[in-house]
């Protein structure tokens, strides 16, 4: 299993709670899918599946982040995640264009029903916001936004990563580039602060089981698309 340096600071609320639960946390950010894309070999119709699924997921997401908005512990705070949500909403419009390339229309891509892997993860999420504080719902949403990040830097570690030729090459470049990779950073480093503000230390058993539950359900994921293949 190809190894990064993790993300956040030694010491800090993220990688407590990716050392916590690295059982899932490996699971997810080195399954068979993601090592698929890596190598080239995963199946076109697994890929699509997990496309189709993953606009429905982003609309979502974007309601979950948004209920961070809701739930910010700062002015600046919710600034700052207003402008994730807005940031989401124009990554769907791209999304449906780069289904596009992969021969799925709008109308069949909006046509879709949601797969109970896309409604078990997002409603999930939402609902630790719902019933807990800020730095719940920041746990809960973490393993997306910084898990990305290190799935893409595990992919170029691979010793049998495929470039030339590689259908994913695409996807796997826009996770991998300086602008993701700062964005996954600062992820790691508000979780940092909020483990700081919010008693993440006191926490950490309670926070472990949501960071792994997630990080769970975002293998439960990348199984769906290779189910259809
Ligand atoms: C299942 C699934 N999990 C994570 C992501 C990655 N992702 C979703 S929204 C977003 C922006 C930052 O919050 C990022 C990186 C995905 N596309 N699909």
């Amino acid at each position: 299993m190809p190894m990064t340096v993790p993300l956040g600071r030694e010491g800090g609320l993220f990688r407590a709670l990716r050392a916590g639960a690295a059982r899932e946390w490996d699971a997810y950010c080195w399954h068979p899918f993601v090592q698929g894309l890596a190598e080239g070999t995963l199946p076109l119709a697994a890929f699509r599946r997990y496309l189709v699924q993953d606009y429905l997921f982003l609309v979502q997401f974007a309601r979950a982040q948004a209920l961070a908005v809701v739930k910010a512990e700062s002015l600046e705070a919710m600034r700052e995640k207003g402008r994730v949500v807005q940031a989401i909403l124009d990554e769907t419009k791209l999304h449906l264009v780069y289904c596009r390339e992969w021969g799925l229309d709008e109308a069949a891509v909006l046509a879709e029903p949601e797969a109970p892997e896309t409604v078990g993860y997002t409603r999930w999420v939402m609902d630790q916001g719902f019933r807990g504080d800020i730095l719940d719902l920041e746990v809960a949403l973490a393993p997306c936004t910084i898990g990305y990040g290190e799935v893409a830097m595990r992919i170029e570690a691979h010793p049998g990563r495929l470039r030339d030729g590689n259908p994913y090459e695409n996807w796997i470049v826009q996770y991998a580039s300086p602008d993701y990779q700062a964005v996954a950073r600062g992820a790691a480093e508000r979780l940092d602060r909020l483990g700081e503000s919010h008693g993440g230390a006191a926490r950490i058993a309670s926070l472990t089981r949501v960071f792994a539950e997630a990080s769970r359900l975002e293998a439960d994921f990348w199984q769906m698309g290779l189910n259809a293949s």
